[in-house]
Protein backbone atom coordinates (compact mmCIF):
# COMPACT_ATOMS: atom_id res chain seq x y z
CA UNK A 1 0.00 0.00 0.00
CA UNK A 2 1.25 3.89 -0.68
CA UNK A 3 3.17 5.86 2.05
CA UNK A 4 2.09 8.85 -0.02
CA UNK A 5 -1.09 10.85 1.45
CA UNK A 6 -4.35 9.36 0.40
CA UNK A 7 -5.75 12.53 -1.30
CA UNK A 8 -3.44 16.00 -1.07
CA UNK A 9 -5.12 19.16 -1.85
CA UNK A 10 -2.30 21.86 -2.77
CA UNK A 11 -3.32 25.50 -3.47
CA UNK A 12 -6.59 24.09 -5.07
CA UNK A 13 -8.81 27.14 -6.77
CA UNK A 14 -11.46 26.30 -9.33
CA UNK A 15 -13.88 28.87 -10.78
CA UNK A 16 -16.79 28.09 -13.33
CA UNK A 17 -16.70 32.08 -14.90
CA UNK A 18 -16.46 34.36 -12.75
CA UNK A 19 -18.34 32.04 -9.58
CA UNK A 20 -15.18 30.53 -7.57
CA UNK A 21 -16.38 27.42 -6.65
CA UNK A 22 -13.25 26.56 -4.42
CA UNK A 23 -10.55 28.99 -3.44
CA UNK A 24 -6.89 28.36 -2.14
CA UNK A 25 -7.47 24.52 -0.34
CA UNK A 26 -4.95 22.72 0.66
CA UNK A 27 -5.48 19.69 3.27
CA UNK A 28 -4.03 16.26 3.54
CA UNK A 29 -5.94 13.08 4.01
CA UNK A 30 -3.74 10.05 5.66
CA UNK A 31 -3.78 6.69 5.01
CA UNK A 32 -6.11 4.76 8.07
CA UNK A 33 -8.38 7.75 8.51
CA UNK A 34 -12.36 8.05 7.68
CA UNK A 35 -12.60 11.58 6.83
CA UNK A 36 -15.58 13.54 6.49
CA UNK A 37 -15.81 16.94 3.89
CA UNK A 38 -18.39 18.94 5.46
CA UNK A 39 -19.79 22.40 3.92
CA UNK A 40 -23.46 23.93 3.03
CA UNK A 41 -25.12 23.57 -0.42
CA UNK A 42 -22.66 25.25 -2.77
CA UNK A 43 -19.35 25.16 -0.60
CA UNK A 44 -17.04 23.14 -3.11
CA UNK A 45 -17.57 19.78 -2.08
CA UNK A 46 -18.07 18.07 -5.00
CA UNK A 47 -16.23 20.47 -7.03
CA UNK A 48 -12.77 19.30 -5.15
CA UNK A 49 -14.19 15.81 -5.32
CA UNK A 50 -14.44 16.04 -8.80
CA UNK A 51 -11.02 17.87 -9.09
CA UNK A 52 -9.42 15.11 -6.56
CA UNK A 53 -10.89 12.61 -9.30
CA UNK A 54 -8.95 14.44 -12.47
CA UNK A 55 -13.18 14.94 -13.88
CA UNK A 56 -12.67 18.71 -13.46
CA UNK A 57 -9.11 20.48 -13.55
CA UNK A 58 -8.44 23.12 -10.93
CA UNK A 59 -7.73 26.51 -12.26
CA UNK A 60 -5.11 26.69 -10.34
CA UNK A 61 -3.48 24.13 -7.62
CA UNK A 62 -3.10 20.59 -7.70
CA UNK A 63 -4.89 17.44 -6.19
CA UNK A 64 -3.07 14.20 -5.88
CA UNK A 65 -4.51 10.96 -5.06
CA UNK A 66 -1.91 8.05 -3.71
CA UNK A 67 0.89 10.56 -4.25
CA UNK A 68 -0.16 10.96 -8.60
CA UNK A 69 -2.71 13.47 -10.33
CA UNK A 70 -5.58 10.92 -10.69
CA UNK A 71 -4.96 10.47 -14.70
CA UNK A 72 -1.52 9.44 -13.83
CA UNK A 73 -2.25 6.83 -10.89
CA UNK A 74 -1.65 3.83 -11.98
CA UNK A 75 -3.92 1.48 -12.23
CA UNK A 76 -6.52 4.29 -10.68
CA UNK A 77 -9.39 2.30 -11.26
CA UNK A 78 -8.71 -0.77 -8.69
CA UNK A 79 -7.20 1.55 -6.29
CA UNK A 80 -9.65 4.20 -5.66
CA UNK A 81 -13.21 3.04 -5.67
CA UNK A 82 -15.81 5.53 -6.05
CA UNK A 83 -19.44 6.05 -4.83
CA UNK A 84 -20.65 9.22 -6.76
CA UNK A 85 -24.05 10.23 -8.30
CA UNK A 86 -24.40 9.43 -11.81
CA UNK A 87 -22.15 6.80 -11.57
CA UNK A 88 -22.87 3.19 -12.20
CA UNK A 89 -26.61 3.10 -13.28
CA UNK A 90 -27.10 0.54 -16.05
CA UNK A 91 -30.89 1.13 -17.60
CA UNK A 92 -32.71 -2.17 -16.97
CA UNK A 93 -30.18 -4.04 -15.37
CA UNK A 94 -29.80 -6.29 -11.98
CA UNK A 95 -27.68 -5.99 -9.02
CA UNK A 96 -25.41 -8.64 -10.09
CA UNK A 97 -25.48 -7.43 -13.65
CA UNK A 98 -24.23 -4.10 -12.66
CA UNK A 99 -21.72 -5.02 -10.48
CA UNK A 100 -20.83 -7.50 -13.32
CA UNK A 101 -20.37 -5.26 -15.89
CA UNK A 102 -17.97 -3.39 -13.46
CA UNK A 103 -15.94 -5.96 -12.36
CA UNK A 104 -15.65 -6.63 -16.47
CA UNK A 105 -14.54 -3.12 -16.75
CA UNK A 106 -11.98 -2.84 -13.80
CA UNK A 107 -10.38 -6.44 -14.34
CA UNK A 108 -12.21 -8.11 -11.84
CA UNK A 109 -13.10 -11.32 -11.27
CA UNK A 110 -16.87 -12.70 -11.13
CA UNK A 111 -16.16 -14.42 -7.52
CA UNK A 112 -15.93 -11.09 -6.23
CA UNK A 113 -18.92 -10.09 -7.49
CA UNK A 114 -20.90 -12.47 -5.05
CA UNK A 115 -18.10 -11.20 -2.29
CA UNK A 116 -19.18 -7.81 -2.38
CA UNK A 117 -22.89 -8.59 -2.94
CA UNK A 118 -22.50 -10.57 0.50
CA UNK A 119 -20.56 -7.54 2.22
CA UNK A 120 -23.23 -5.62 1.28
CA UNK A 121 -26.04 -7.45 1.86
CA UNK A 122 -27.55 -7.74 -0.78
CA UNK A 123 -27.49 -11.51 -1.82
CA UNK A 124 -31.08 -11.61 -2.02
CA UNK A 125 -31.86 -9.22 -4.18
CA UNK A 126 -29.02 -9.21 -6.63
CA UNK A 127 -31.30 -10.32 -9.51
CA UNK A 128 -33.81 -8.08 -8.85
CA UNK A 129 -33.94 -4.85 -11.24
CA UNK A 130 -31.56 -2.05 -10.16
CA UNK A 131 -34.69 0.56 -11.02
CA UNK A 132 -36.63 -1.75 -8.25
CA UNK A 133 -34.41 -0.92 -5.94
CA UNK A 134 -34.89 0.97 -2.23
CA UNK A 135 -32.91 4.36 -2.17
CA UNK A 136 -30.89 2.33 0.32
CA UNK A 137 -30.40 -0.76 -1.80
CA UNK A 138 -29.15 1.49 -4.60
CA UNK A 139 -26.60 3.37 -1.25
CA UNK A 140 -25.39 -0.36 -0.88
CA UNK A 141 -25.04 -1.38 -4.24
CA UNK A 142 -22.93 1.77 -5.01
CA UNK A 143 -20.78 0.87 -2.16
CA UNK A 144 -20.37 -2.29 -3.66
CA UNK A 145 -19.45 -1.01 -6.78
CA UNK A 146 -17.20 1.15 -4.83
CA UNK A 147 -15.67 -1.82 -2.76
CA UNK A 148 -15.58 -3.92 -6.22
CA UNK A 149 -11.82 -3.89 -7.09
CA UNK A 150 -10.65 -4.10 -2.98
CA UNK A 151 -9.72 -0.39 -3.42
CA UNK A 152 -7.30 1.65 -1.41
CA UNK A 153 -8.86 4.93 -1.31
CA UNK A 154 -12.73 5.14 -1.14
CA UNK A 155 -14.67 8.38 -2.10
CA UNK A 156 -18.31 8.11 -0.84
CA UNK A 157 -20.50 11.44 -2.02
CA UNK A 158 -23.27 11.61 0.72
CA UNK A 159 -23.49 7.39 1.35
CA UNK A 160 -25.71 7.97 4.61
CA UNK A 161 -28.31 9.27 2.30
CA UNK A 162 -31.74 6.85 2.03
CA UNK A 163 -30.01 4.25 4.78
CA UNK A 164 -32.20 3.63 7.79
CA UNK A 165 -30.60 3.89 10.92
CA UNK A 166 -29.43 0.08 11.34
CA UNK A 167 -28.39 0.50 7.70
CA UNK A 168 -26.16 3.70 9.13
CA UNK A 169 -24.93 1.49 11.60
CA UNK A 170 -23.92 -1.05 9.63
CA UNK A 171 -22.01 1.41 7.24
CA UNK A 172 -20.32 2.45 10.47
CA UNK A 173 -19.00 -0.76 10.88
CA UNK A 174 -17.94 -1.33 7.43
CA UNK A 175 -16.10 1.94 6.69
CA UNK A 176 -14.63 1.04 9.94
CA UNK A 177 -13.08 -2.32 9.37
CA UNK A 178 -12.05 -1.36 5.73
CA UNK A 179 -9.78 1.77 7.41
CA UNK A 180 -8.43 -0.03 10.20
CA UNK A 181 -6.60 -2.41 7.57
CA UNK A 182 -5.27 0.98 6.60
CA UNK A 183 -7.75 1.68 3.59
CA UNK A 184 -8.96 5.81 3.48
CA UNK A 185 -12.29 6.80 3.55
CA UNK A 186 -13.23 10.28 2.25
CA UNK A 187 -16.79 10.66 2.75
CA UNK A 188 -18.95 14.01 1.13
CA UNK A 189 -21.41 15.02 3.75
CA UNK A 190 -23.76 17.80 5.00
CA UNK A 191 -25.68 15.64 7.33
CA UNK A 192 -24.05 16.24 10.83
CA UNK A 193 -25.42 14.37 13.14
CA UNK A 194 -24.08 10.78 12.92
CA UNK A 195 -20.16 11.78 12.43
CA UNK A 196 -19.00 11.90 15.66
CA UNK A 197 -20.02 8.56 15.49
CA UNK A 198 -17.81 7.00 12.13
CA UNK A 199 -15.20 9.89 11.37
CA UNK A 200 -11.69 10.51 12.77
CA UNK A 201 -11.07 14.04 10.88
CA UNK A 202 -12.95 16.89 9.83
CA UNK A 203 -12.40 18.97 6.71
CA UNK A 204 -14.93 21.72 6.32
CA UNK A 205 -15.06 23.96 3.43
CA UNK A 206 -16.89 27.02 2.10
CA UNK A 207 -15.40 27.88 -1.00
CA UNK A 208 -12.22 28.05 0.91
CA UNK A 209 -11.27 26.25 4.17
CA UNK A 210 -12.85 26.63 7.20
CA UNK A 211 -11.17 23.26 9.02
CA UNK A 212 -8.92 20.43 8.66
CA UNK A 213 -8.08 18.41 11.89
CA UNK A 214 -9.32 15.70 14.36
CA UNK A 215 -12.70 15.37 15.20
CA UNK A 216 -11.80 15.70 18.65
CA UNK A 217 -10.16 19.07 17.76
CA UNK A 218 -13.64 19.99 15.84
CA UNK A 219 -15.66 20.00 18.74
CA UNK A 220 -12.37 20.71 21.44
CA UNK A 221 -12.69 17.36 23.22
CA UNK A 222 -16.48 17.38 23.56
CA UNK A 223 -16.80 20.72 25.33
CA UNK A 224 -18.49 22.06 21.92
CA UNK A 225 -20.94 20.37 19.94
CA UNK A 226 -20.37 19.24 16.13
CA UNK A 227 -23.16 21.33 15.08
CA UNK A 228 -22.42 24.11 17.25
CA UNK A 229 -18.55 24.08 15.61
CA UNK A 230 -20.18 23.76 12.08
CA UNK A 231 -21.98 26.66 11.94
CA UNK A 232 -18.81 28.82 13.50
CA UNK A 233 -17.56 27.83 10.63
CA UNK A 234 -19.82 28.18 7.93
CA UNK A 235 -21.67 31.50 6.19
CA UNK A 236 -25.45 30.18 7.18
CA UNK A 237 -26.87 32.93 4.66
CA UNK A 238 -25.80 31.86 0.76
CA UNK A 239 -26.74 33.81 -1.89
CA UNK A 240 -29.94 33.24 -3.97
CA UNK A 241 -28.78 30.58 -6.35
CA UNK A 242 -25.50 29.64 -5.23
CA UNK A 243 -27.00 25.95 -5.34
CA UNK A 244 -26.74 24.26 -8.82
CA UNK A 245 -29.44 21.36 -9.26
N1 LIG B 1 -20.16 22.60 -13.91
C1 LIG B 1 -20.43 23.74 -13.25
N2 LIG B 1 -20.66 24.89 -13.92
C2 LIG B 1 -20.90 26.04 -13.28
N3 LIG B 1 -20.94 26.15 -11.93
C3 LIG B 1 -20.72 25.05 -11.21
C4 LIG B 1 -20.46 23.78 -11.81
N4 LIG B 1 -20.26 22.85 -10.84
C5 LIG B 1 -20.41 23.52 -9.67
N5 LIG B 1 -20.68 24.83 -9.89
C6 LIG B 1 -20.87 25.86 -8.86
O1 LIG B 1 -19.79 25.78 -7.97
C7 LIG B 1 -20.22 25.96 -6.62
C8 LIG B 1 -19.83 24.74 -5.79
O2 LIG B 1 -20.66 23.63 -6.19
P1 LIG B 1 -20.47 22.15 -5.60
O3 LIG B 1 -21.42 21.27 -6.33
O4 LIG B 1 -19.04 21.78 -5.63
O5 LIG B 1 -20.92 22.35 -4.10
P2 LIG B 1 -21.29 21.22 -3.02
O6 LIG B 1 -20.59 21.63 -1.78
O7 LIG B 1 -21.00 19.87 -3.54
O8 LIG B 1 -22.85 21.46 -2.87
P3 LIG B 1 -24.05 20.41 -2.54
O9 LIG B 1 -23.91 20.06 -1.10
O10 LIG B 1 -25.26 21.24 -2.80
O11 LIG B 1 -23.90 19.25 -3.47
C9 LIG B 1 -21.72 26.24 -6.70
O12 LIG B 1 -21.87 27.63 -6.68
C10 LIG B 1 -22.11 25.64 -8.01
O13 LIG B 1 -23.23 26.31 -8.53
Amino acid sequence: MSSAPAVLFDGVCKSFGSRVAVQDVSFQVDPGRIVALLGPNGAGKTTSLRIALGLVTPTSGRATVLGHDFASLPDAGRRVGLAMDGIGAVRGATGRRELEIWARATGVSRRRVDDVLGLVELTDAARRRVAKYSTGMKQRLALATALLADPEVLVLDEPTNGLDPEGIRWLRGLLRGFADEGRTVLISTHILSELSQHIDDVVVLDTTLRFDGTLDEFTSSGAVSVEDRYFELVSTRRPEGSHHA
